[in-house]
């Protein structure tokens, strides 16, 4: 195992310019080669979290920190992907292909990944991404929805755009089912597919089991495997290990844990992990905790947390980024959150069903109006 002390000297100095042999002699210092990549997505799931309110200053300097850092890939879009700004999932501040291009422009080393949801995002969306530089095209389905994708990964590998597939709410599927829309996935172009816990619902073995029954499905034809962990029962760190344990090359996280729900696994968190365990990353310990404590965390409004309602959501396995929809809906209608996301949960809604939202809080108030009728009735 490494020496995991970190010195005053190893404390990066954050804002000042980073030359490429820098970048590269962090990757050197962290072995050269790695053992598995970690994908940040703060730029990305983060926007949940941000309401969609990034900065193009704030990407410009999440992206020329998690780049000094050595993270390999930083994925940059709206929290729903490409296509998202819209009245039902709510309007960036900031156009994404432009965050996308000042991305780009701020990476030396790193890979600029974009975020799709096919239906939500079309073809033309991928092509305008690609056109400001994307190279990693990540495409997202339900969990036992794959088929919906094949045009898309076929049109990135077209582009040249590197491929992955996020199958979501992983945890509504069996790993067969799942092993089986992998298998989809791969056979359309995707070069690594995602167990993705958009619940944080998953518990050690559940993801364990599921992301080796991809790679029993997949790993023989030469495709990765990864895992995206959200930390509603607070299990994000502990399944990304498990994953790497069981085969997973690719895993993602987000500085200061900055995503839906209680957030995504804390890419600062992952990167002390797995140096601690001897796996090698290629991020600098010293750059990634300055990353995360002195640019992301001065930004955050609030930072996510397993409160009542986030950990609602990993108990009744429900989307994370459904959390600030119920809150928005729990003040309008003045019905608790967690009452709302327990019944998103029984009710099993996926993503793309967020207008829903209303109909529970409607029918919770009318619920919690009828008892009161008949309470003030008997008394
Ligand atoms: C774009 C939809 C979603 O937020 C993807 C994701 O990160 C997840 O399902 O967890
Ligand atoms: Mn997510």
């Amino acid at each position: 195992m490494g020496d995991m002390t970190i010195r005053p000297d190893d404390i990066p100095v954050v804002g000042r310019e980073v030359t490429e042999t820098e970048v590269l002699e962090n990757q050197v210092a962290a072995g050269g080669e790695c053992d598995l990549r970690i994908t940040d997505s703060t730029l990305r799931d983060g926007s949940h979290a941000m309401s969609h309110q990034f900065t193009e200053e704030q990407v410009r300097g999440v992206v020329s920190a998690l780049d000094r850092a050595g993270v390999q890939v930083i994925e940059v879009s709206h929290g729903d992907g490409l296509g998202g700004s819209s009245f039902n999932y709510g309007f960036s501040k900031v156009d994404e292909f432009d965050l996308i291009a000042a991305a780009v422009d701020e990476a030396t080393q790193a890979k600029i990944a974009v975020l799709m949801l096919p239906g939500l995002a079309t073809v033309k969306h991928l092509k305008r991404a690609h056109a400001v530089g994307a190279s990693v095209a990540r495409i997202a389905t339900h969990c036992t929805e794959a088929d919906v994708s094949l045009q898309h990964f076929e049109e990135a590998r077209a582009l040249g755009m590197e491929t992955v597939g996020f199958l979501m709410l992983a945890h509504r599927a069996s790993p067969e089912l799942l092993a089986r829309n992998a298998r989809t996935m791969v056979d359309a172009g995707a070069q690594c597919v995602y167990v993705v816990d958009s619940a944080g619902a998953l518990v050690l073995v559940d993801a364990q089991e599921r992301v080796q029954a991809l790679i029993d499905e997949i790993g023989g034809d030469g495709a990765q495997v990864g895992f995206h962990g959200h930390q509603n029962l607070s299990l994000g760190i502990a399944n990304s290990v498990l994953a790497y344990q069981a085969g997973a090359k690719q895993i993602d996280g987000a500085l200061c844990a900055l995503g839906a729900g209680a957030g995504n696994s804390p890419t600062e968190v992952l990167a002390a992990t797995f140096q601690r365990m001897g796996i090698r990353t290629g991020i600098d310990l010293g750059e990634v905790l300055s990353a995360a404590e002195e640019v992301v965390r001065p930004f955050i409004p609030r930072l996510p947390w397993m409160d009542r309602s986030s950990i609602t959501q990993g108990y009744a396995g429900v989307y994370s980024s459904f959390l600030l929809h119920a809150e928005r809906a729990a003040e309008r209608y003045g019905v608790p959150a967690h009452e709302i996301l327990q019944k998103v949960g029984e009710y099993g809604y996926v993503g793309g069903q967020e207008d829903m939202i209303i109909d529970i809080a409607l029918e919770l108030a009318e619920t919690r109006s009828l008892g009161n009728l008949a309470a003030a009735g008997a008394r």
